[in-house]
């Protein structure tokens, strides 16, 4: 496994890669997607922080490319849909910065109140410029928190610390949530216009771009400040600076900005009401530190186990219940193939897990089941896409979860409809992976075997025929189960140790007494 580490990550996660067998590169920032995507043709993960961005097109030609990880919490660099369509997981590390995030939202706070960054311009420069930098105290003042996530309940939870009064804006807190902090929610017109200071901590999405546009800039209470550690693109820059030119804001504070790094001749650089920050929120040891190991670990039991944290295009997935659907995995990947080479078009799946059903997450093992069966036709279907891929090509998949296990601990009933056929396979791990029923006909296989099936007619002879023809093409046969049709025929799966050449199925074909020989 390979994992290309962008941007600088703190060194412990990628010694954790190391650890657990990884080939670790490291590397500048890469702008520039055609470059990315060179280096990722030959990567099984990639990391990145804020300074690589992953569009789609550093993605195309990523086919062993299994997880772009964000060591951090904002996802709005990275082109998570063109991911997700490729089959890439994408994983975020989101509890490891919240305090610093929070803390340097507040350092800006204080900041702001006391002017601290030009008093210490003019002390550099030899002055003491005490005058005209009087600036007011927190306690008391009124805090507006737009988004009451992680870092901003944060936020709220250290500005009441110090005697502030903060009230929240957002939308998305489910109800429990809500009701239950000290923070009282408002609408957001009523929060601009009620909060001393405004402070931002949403993701930047299509929704949130611009959501401080001129107009509600405007809403806000005049001499009000601003804080913005959240993202870039969710303050209008420009409209922020014709409202601080006229006074209506009385100052603001940005660690994170539309273009990053923010252009020299950016007019931001020069407003002496404006104190920057060069996107340091996240920028601690201990922060760095976090996200960089619980990235790493999250991405090591991934490919290695198929356990689920920290993804932002997956349902999670506990290490137990990984451990506990541990076994069946590589049965589903290969019933799945078995599936496809039964049914090369199929338009229905519908999966049956029958028996003892407590503790067992169905979920994955329908995804891994149908990314094997999809996947074998055409491109890339993964766990990630396989979903989408199946509503795409028009594959309806039903799960069903209960029901009498026919005698087995745990059985898996699949039935898949296509080109006008339908097959049935009934599978269990008691003993082994192993089919236990073939298109209602009794059988014992591994799926994951070379293997023939052969419809015959039920009399003396043909088998041995058979077996003394695979016998003198040098194949051997590992396995035979046999069941009867009641129709005077019969079905076997044999497993066989190599695949069985084209030539020789013709000729198995036309040994008397053999309806149908296929290699699935
Ligand atoms: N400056 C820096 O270095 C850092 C910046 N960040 C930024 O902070 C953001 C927030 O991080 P977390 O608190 O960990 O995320 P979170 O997901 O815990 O919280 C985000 C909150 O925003 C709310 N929200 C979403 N859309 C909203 C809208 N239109 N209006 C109001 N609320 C809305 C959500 O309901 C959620 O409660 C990240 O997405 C990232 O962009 C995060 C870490 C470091
Ligand atoms: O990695 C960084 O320095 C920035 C962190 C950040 O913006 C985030 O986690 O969303």
């Amino acid at each position: 496994m390979r994992v290309l580490a962008c941007d600088g990550i703190h060194p412990e996660g990628l010694a954790l890669f190391r650890q657990a067998g990884w080939e670790v590169e490291e590397s500048e920032a890469i702008k520039d997607p055609k470059v990315l995507a060179a280096r990722l043709a030959e990567m099984d993960a990639v990391l990145v922080r804020s300074a690589t961005p992953v569009p789609a097109a550093a993605l195309a030609g990523a086919t062993r490319l299994k997880v772009i990880g964000r060591a951090g919490a904002g996802v709005d660099t990275i082109d998570v849909e063109a991911a997700t369509a490729r089959g890439i997981a994408v994983m975020n590390a989101p509890d490891g910065n919240t305090l610093a995030a929070a803390e340097h939202a507040l350092a800006l706070l204080f900041a702001l109140a006391r002017h601290v960054p030009r008093a210490d311009a003019g002390m550099k420069q030899g002055d003491w410029p005490k005058a005209g930098l009087t600036g007011f105290e927190l306690e008391g003042k009124r805090l507006g928190v737009i988004g009451l996530g992680r870092i901003g309940s944060t936020v709220a939870r250290k500005a009441q610390g110090i005697g502030m009064e903060v009230a929240a804006y957002d939308p998305f807190l489910p109800p429990a949530a809500a009701g239950k902090g000290s923070v009282p929610l408002m609408g957001l017109d009523e929060l601009l216009a009620w909060a001393d200071v405004v402070t931002l901590h949403i993701p930047r999405t299509r929704e949130t771009t611009h959501l401080l546009n001129e107009e509600r800039l405007r809403r806000m209470k005049p001499g009000a400040f601003l804080v913005n550690a959240a993202r870039g693109g969710l303050v209008d820059e420009a409209a922020l600076l014709s409202l601080l030119d006229d006074g209506h804001i009385a100052g603001a504070a940005l660690d994170t900005f539309a273009t990053e790094p923010l252009p020299k001749d950016s007019p931001l650089r020069n407003h002496p009401r404006l104190i920057l920050t060069p996107h340091l929120g996240a920028s601690t040891g201990e922060a760095q530190q976090a996200v960089s190991t619980i990235l790493a670990r999250q991405i090591i039991d991934y490919v290695a186990t198929g356990a689920v944290a920290g993804c932002v295009n997956l349902p999670p997935l506990t290490p137990e219940v990984a451990r506990e659907i541990g076994p069946w995995m590589p049965l589903m990947t290969a019933l799945g193939k078995l599936a496809a080479r039964m049914v090369p078009a199929p338009v229905k799946l519908h999966l049956s897990y029958a028996g003892r059903t407590d503790g067992l997450d169905t979920r994955p093992l329908t995804r891994l089941l149908v990314a094997a069966l999809l996947g074998s036709a055409s491109g890339r279907v993964t766990p990630v896409n396989a979903l989408q891929e199946a509503a795409a090509r028009g594959l309806e998949v039903a799960e069903t979860v209960g029901g009498d296990g026919d005698g087995f601990d745990r059985l898996l009933r699949l039935r898949v409809e296509g080109g006008g056929r339908v097959r049935e396979i009934e599978a269990t791990l008691h003993r082994g992976p192993r089919v236990v029923r073939l298109d209602g006909v009794e059988l014992d296989f591994d799926p994951q075997a070379h293997l023939l099936l052969m419809r015959n007619e039920d009399r003396p002879g043909v088998i041995g025929l058979v077996g003394s023809h695979l016998g003198a093409a040098g194949i051997n046969i590992v396995n035979f189960s046999l069941g009867a049709t009641g129709d005077g025929g019969a079905v076997a799966a044999i497993t066989v140790d190599r695949p069985v050449p084209e030539q020789q199925l013709l000729a198995l074909r036309a040994i008397p007494g053999i309806v149908s020989m296929e290699q699935p």
